[in-house]
């Protein structure tokens, strides 16, 4: 969803650094050279009022990474909603699912486990997927969840 942390994110591991943001209308993208492998990373804008739009980069996606703002629990049940929806396009049927916890630098942010069960994970039926708690700005967890896309994307 919008304000979740995409942005942030893409900057963070593509430059190494946490750069202020704006709202993403449309999509940025970036190079990301990893352990051997060249990701061609989208970031989505998350708003309502685009959302329809994200069917449009769904052909050869390898990998879907959710970003969820585990601040933000009156949210999760949107979440939720959007990534069954996703999950259930054919588009998809072979990707991968990384969800990143965002914002775990915040106090009482909600935990990995939390976010988990919100978004129902357990759920989801043939899918590869793996959760982790991540901040944007201290980096926290970000190369976590790489490693796991490398891991899994070699395998294939
Ligand atoms: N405290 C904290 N703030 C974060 C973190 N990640 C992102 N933010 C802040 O959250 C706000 C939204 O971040 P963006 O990266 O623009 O969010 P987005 O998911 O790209 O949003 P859309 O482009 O609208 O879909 C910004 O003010 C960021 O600085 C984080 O890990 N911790
Ligand atoms: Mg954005």
């Amino acid at each position: 969803l919008d304000n979740a942390g995409k942005t942030t994110i893409l900057y963070r591991v593509t430059m190494g650094q946490a750069i202020e943001t704006a709202p993403t209308v449309g999509s940025n993208t970036e190079i990301f050279e990893y352990k051997n492998l060249k990701f061609a990373l989208w970031d989505i804008g998350g708003q309502s009022s685009i959302r329809s739009q994200w069917a449009q980069y769904f052909i050869a996606t390898k990998a879907v990474i959710l970003v969820v703002d585990s601040t933000d629990p009156a949210r999760l049940h949107v979440s939720r909603e959007e990534l069954h929806r996703i999950c259930a396009d054919e588009t998809l049927r072979d990707a991968l699912l990384l969800v990143f916890a965002n914002k775990q630098d915040v106090p009482g942010a909600m935990t990995a486990a939390r976010v988990s069960d919100g978004l129902a994970l357990t759920e989801l039926r043939d899918r590869q997927w793996q959760i982790v708690p991540c901040s944007a700005i201290t980096g926290q967890g970000l190369f976590e969840g790489f490693d796991w896309l490398v891991t899994r994307l070699e395998k294939r």
